[in-house]
Formats: structure tokens, sequence, C-alpha cells
């Protein structure tokens, strides 16, 4: 973490913070850098809390990749790479039934190497290139329906891959699920992909008291580059690409305990037992309650919880959709604001927001509103079968957000779910 008072830049749109262009934050990475005297760093292509990620041409391959710089805080103790390089071959059974190499949904590792820089000691790896996140494909509307069941079905099966080996990923959402790019870009030259995508989108970088820059900030900052698709235009194809990236926030149940209140998962997808007993251990079945708020939004490019409102109201939402009866009954005191233990007061824990709000509609009539409403203004995409299917989607998702963390599904249940027996997966194996 910094020692020093941070610097103020100012604003630009769309790209990482500047203020963590700091000792224990980012290297400041400019385009035609060469890292380890081998990686031509070629354009951005996103950044996260812990990392700026950009496409590289290998000096000595001559292949395109993408190396992810991360952040020198010693703070912040990840074994990303380690737990990727663990997953690169199943080392425990795999259940049965399981399809061949599951470990091509998880990102590759190529290479591990440090790079020192004014803002300290980075770790960095490379990776195949994909198309940009989920997440990104929102603004532009939804994925065909066959292509919204096959990549729940495919994010299913990368969960299933991953629990299987006895990690947790810890961090599910629509930003970490990437698609790979067609293999033709490994290859493409620099000219050639810039006569494609063209150069890379530069913002001059400039301190709010005028001074000039220190060695520690870039003097530009780079616009990531979208590389993908529209949502619509997605096909089956796409969907087997998916990757499960990030693995950041990653761990081993059996090794070691990560209680609740260390959960980083962005609100909005986070398991409610994180913010009910915080200092309780979490486990497996928190990425189910994130895998299901990510299937929702595959479904319906929405959200299912606020993803701008803090805590309280998050949680007020979920009790919304899913039903107060259905929270356990010492979070229910909890909320309540009742039984308090004055002497242990944890003002963390979530409450009944004050004042007037609008109640969120139940899980089924969100489902018509959210899913199926905006699938019928579209013309091509399609909605989900009314009947069958829409009951068997929202068993799924209702037993994936099950409050209680015991009675939680599992993700052997989700993947024999009536839906992706009989919907999900079916797309996939359509042309497997
Ligand atoms: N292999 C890749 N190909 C293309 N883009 C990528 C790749 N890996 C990551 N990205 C982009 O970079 C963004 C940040 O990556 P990632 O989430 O792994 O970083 P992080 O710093 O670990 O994030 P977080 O704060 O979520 O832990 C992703 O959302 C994605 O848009």
């Amino acid at each position: 973490m910094s020692l020093s008072e941070s610097t103020d830049y100012r604003w630009i749109d769309g790209v990482e913070g500047l203020e963590l262009y700091e000792p224990g934050g980012h290297h400041p990475v400019m385009i035609d850098d060469v890292l380890h005297n081998r990686y031509r760093i070629v354009d951005k292509l996103g950044f996260g809390g812990f990392s700026t990620v950009w496409l590289a041409r290998d000096l000595t391959k001559n292949r395109n990749l993408v190396v992810k710089v991360g952040r020198s805080s010693v703070g912040f103790p990840r074994k990303e790479t380690e737990i990727l390089q663990a997953l690169q071959t199943p080392k425990l059974p795999l259940p049965p039934g399981f399809e061949a190499n599951p470990q091509t949904n998880i990102p590759s590792i190529f290479d591990t190497f440090d790079v020192r820089g004014p803002n300290g000691t980075h770790t960095c790896y490379t990776l195949t290139p994909a198309q940009g996140n989920l997440k990104e494909k929102s603004f532009s509307r939804l994925f065909p329906v066959q292509v919204a069941r096959a990549l729940a079905a495919k994010l299913a099966r990368a969960v299933a891959y991953v629990h299987s080996q006895g990690f947790v990923h810890g961090d599910i959402h629509l930003r970490n699920i990437l698609i790979k790019f067609p293999s033709e870009l490994d290859d493409l030259s620099l000219q050639e992909f810039r006569k494609m995508f063209g150069g890379p989108e530069t913002v001059p970088v400039t301190r709010v008291d005028n001074k000039p820059l220190t060695p520690n900030v870039p003097s530009h900052a780079v616009v990531p580059l979208n590389l993908g698709k529209y949502a619509e235009d997605f096909t089956i194809v796409d969907a087997h690409g998916l990757i499960l990236s990030d693995f950041g926030q990653a761990f081993s149940p059996d090794t070691e305990q990560r209680l609740g209140k260390d959960c980083n998962t962005p609100v909005a997808s986070r398991a409610p037992e994180t913010y009910f007993e915080p200092n309780r251990p979490i486990s497996f079945s928190s990425d189910i309650w994130s895998l299901g708020t990510a299937i929702w939004e595959i479904l319906g490019m929405k959200p299912l919880f606020s993803e701008i409102e803090e805590q309280d109201e998050v949680v007020a939402e979920q009790i919304d959709v899913l039903g107060i009866h259905n929270l356990p009954a010492p979070w229910r005191r909890k909320w309540e604001g009742k039984d308090i233990d004055w002497e242990n007061w944890n003002t963390e824990i979530p409450r009944l927001p004050f004042g007037k709000r609008t109640p969120w509609p139940v899980l089924e009539d969100a489902f018509q509103e959210c899913v199926q409403e905006d699938r019928r203004e579209m013309v091509t995409e399609g909605v989900f079968e009314e009947g069958e299917e829409t009951e068997a989607i929202l068993e799924l998702i209702r037993g994936m957000l099950t409050f209680n963390p015991e009675e939680r599904w599992t993700i052997d249940m989700v993947l024999h779910s009536k839906w992706m027996a009989q919907w999900a997966l079916p797309e996939l194996e359509k042309t497997a």
C-alpha cells in the first residue's frame, strides 16, 4: 500500500485508476515497451483491481498473446499463477461423464516472469488472447437463446472442473468470463493487426496541480481495445470457447481458510453469508451463489441485483426477489435489528435500509419482466420456452440462490438439474 499521499490526475474515462500508479501499484506500461526482452506491447485489453492486461507480440515465437502485469504490492498474497498451473492438468479424478480436456476452459499460462520498475516488482504472466469479457457484451443487448443456454452450460462445466480439483474460484461474475479469440489472431503480424483494429487509443496523463509527471505513471493512458463482436452475433462455437478467468481470488478450502469478510466478489454477485456471517469460512457454496447470478445475467444481460448500491440495499433486493420466508431465522433477526449483541456489535451486518424503497419483483416476475419481455422485443434472439423450460430455469436459479449455504445446490446438482440436462447441455452437444 502507498506510504505517500496519492497524486491527483485529471480524469480519463475508461482507464484504470491513475492513482494506482505509485509504489505498490501498477507498473507504468507503455505501447511498444518490450517486457522480459521478449514481449512487445501492442495494445491494452483490460484492467482489474490487481493488474493491467495487454496484447503483446512474442518476439521469439512471432505470435500474439496476452501479458497480465500484476500490481507490485506485497499486501496481496495472490496465488493465481500457482493455481492456474495446478489446473492445467487434472490431478483429482473427474466426475463420471465429464467432458474430455475440461481445462481448456481455464486460462493457459505460457510464461511467468517479474518486471522491476519505479513502483516495485510486478509478477507477470502470458496467456492466450480472448475477445473481451461477457460484461462488455451487455451493451450490445442479448445473446441468441441457444447461445445463452450453451454459455450457461459451459460456465457451469468450467466451475465444476475447478471444484472437482479442490479449488473455489472466489470471484465469478461476467467480467471474469472471457471468450477465446479465433486462433487466426495469434499469428497476425503487427501490420495486419493494426490494419484490422487500428492503433491504440491513448490519452496524455496530466496532474491536477500541473506539475510534471514522475516516472511512476505512464505519460499516456491506454483505453482498452474491444476485440469482440456483439452479443447477438455470438454463435455456439463462441460458447465452446468460454474461459473462466481471473483466479486472483481462488483458494483451496482444504488448505486455506477464507473468511466471509475477506471475500472480494462484487456486491451484486456476492453470497449473503459473507455479510451475515463474516467470520465464518466460505467454501464452494459461495461460488454457486455467484454462478447463479452470472447465469441469470447471461440469460437476459441484466444483473439480478443492483451493481451500484451498497450492501444493505443489495441484501434488501435479495430478500425481495427470493422471499423473506427463505432467509434463515438467525439472519432474519439480525436483519430486522432483533437480538442485537451490543458487545460484539458488527456494523458490517446487513440491516433493513432506512427510508422508503421500492421493492424488487419476486424471481418469477423478474424473469418475465427482465428476461422474457426484452427478448420478445428482439426480432432474432428468441425467448426461452414458456412452461417447462421457464419452470426449470427458475428451479435452478432458486437452487443456486438458496440463502443458507448448507442447503444451496452443489455444482453436481446444478449440472444434473432439469434445465441443464434438457436444454442447456444439449445445446452444447449439438455442435461438439
Ligand atoms: N486473456 C485475456 N484476453 C483478453 N482480455 C483479457 C484477458 N485476461 C483478462 N482480460 C481483460 O482484462 C480484464 C482484467 O483482467 P482480470 O479480471 O484477470 O484482472 P484482475 O486485476 O485480476 O481483476 P480483479 O480486480 O477482478 O481481480 C478482464 O475483465 C478482461 O476484460
